[in-house]
């Protein structure tokens, strides 16, 4: 049973009940194009809509600025609540927005996508991307709850349901090997969704589990940063190519080049390494950069929020559920990373 997020199938009672908690004086509803006319039109409400554009690159400091503008000009108090209804571009920016605005007010996250169901609009990280890079500014402050209605995910596409379940590997690597085996064994081609839900409440108790531990990433919520060091910088370098990724597509191909360090660096089995590398390629397909690229990743990578004076940080794995945090790597360990990767594709 979650702590923090209610799962419900009755999204506007749920609704009426936190908000007869938190009693605010205004109510505010931030939503993007699409989940205003998926989501939002599925709920009858007369509160005043915050409405941003669709999409990763619009998780940026002018669509912020429209929503402190918007709550500043409707005259929101520090007694006042943000509803942000989306995937996580939008509970991230949302949440930034709430945890700015008069220096900070609450705010309730409705994950849209399955990857704000497990992962987003979880554990408190806000924020935008900035000068070319993920999330380069934003604050850890939690949301007042987090309310998961399963109807919503109806409407998801293939993609956006395979981005999350690259955040569902990450937390299965991060648990157990049993963890790790549910994960490979579920079918996508003949969802059973008794099963999915199972694994996506498994999946939200590990992440809530470590950011118990360490809301603030002094330790081992690095943990849930797996893949993302190499990740962020794909999702990046992307960005400037034909082909932007999602970022779940990002995570699931930086979590190949983690496990291979993972491999040569702190020997874990090669099995794992092998069985990450099929189900990757099978749900994910290719992506690819060239040789020449290499710097320009590596210069990505040390913009990573792990980072201190001794280099880029990585979180790695001896065996599912053994963390590692802390690790670092020479520039010719993280190029043979690039090797492996452009090898196996
Ligand atoms: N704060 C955290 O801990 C955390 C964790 C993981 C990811 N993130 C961030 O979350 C973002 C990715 O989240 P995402 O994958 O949800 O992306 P997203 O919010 O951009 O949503 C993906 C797409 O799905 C659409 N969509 C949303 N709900 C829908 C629905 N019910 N039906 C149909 N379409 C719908 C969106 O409009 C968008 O086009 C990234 O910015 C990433 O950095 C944050
Ligand atoms: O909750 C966390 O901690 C995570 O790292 C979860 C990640 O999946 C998520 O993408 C997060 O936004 C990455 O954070 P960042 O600090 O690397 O920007
Ligand atoms: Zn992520």
């Amino acid at each position: 049973m979650s702590k923090s997020v209610t799962i419900t199938y009755d999204f506007e009672q749920e609704l009426k009940n936190q908000i007869a908690v938190l009693a605010p004086d205004f109510i505010f509803l931030l939503v993007d194009s699409n989940t205003h006319k998926l989501c939002l039109s599925k709920m009858e409400s007369e509160y005043p809509v915050i409405e941003i554009p669709a999409g990763d690159d619009h998780k940026t400091i002018d669509n912020l600025a429209s929503v402190w503008q918007f709550l500043s000009t409707h005259k929101a108090t520090r007694h006042s609540l943000l509803i942000n209804i989306g995937g996580g571009m939008v509970t991230d920016l949302g949440g930034f927005a709430a945890s700015t605005f008069k220096r900070g007010i609450r705010y309730i996250n409705v994950p849209t996508t399955l990857l704000g169901a497990v992962d987003a609009a979880v554990g408190g990280k806000t924020g935008i991307n900035f000068n070319g890079l993920k999330n380069e500014v934003g604050v850890i402050h939690s949301s007042e709850a987090v309310i998961l209605y399963p109807q919503f995910f109806r409407t998801l596409n293939h993609e956006n349901l395979m981005s999350g379940w690259a955040e569902m590997i990450k937390h299965a690597l991060l648990s157990s090997t049993k963890a790790w085996e549910e994960i490979l064994s579920f079918q996508w081609t003949n969802v059973d969704y008794d099963a999915l839900g199972k694994l996506v409440e498994q999946s939200i108790a590990v992440k809530e589990a470590i950011v118990e531990q360490d809301p603030t990433e002094k330790s081992i919520r690095k943990a849930l940063n797996l893949g993302h060091t190499f990740g962020h910088a794909f999702e990046s370098f992307s960005y400037s190519t034909a082909r932007p990724l999602l970022h779940g597509y990002a995570v699931a191909f930086g979590l190949i080049c983690e496990l291979y360090l993972s491999h040569i660096k702190v020997g874990l089995p090669e099995i794992i390494l092998h069985q990450a590398v099929q189900h990757i390629k099978q749900h994910y397909g290719a992506f690819s950069f060239e040789k020449t690229d290499y710097p320009v990743l590596l210069e990505l990578m040390t913009h990573d929020k792990k980072n201190d004076a001794s280099g880029i940080n990585f979180t790695l794995l001896n065996e599912p559920g053994e963390i590692r945090i802390n690790q670092h790597a020479t520039r010719e360990e993280i190029y043979d990373a690039f090797d492996f990767f452009l090898h196996i594709f």
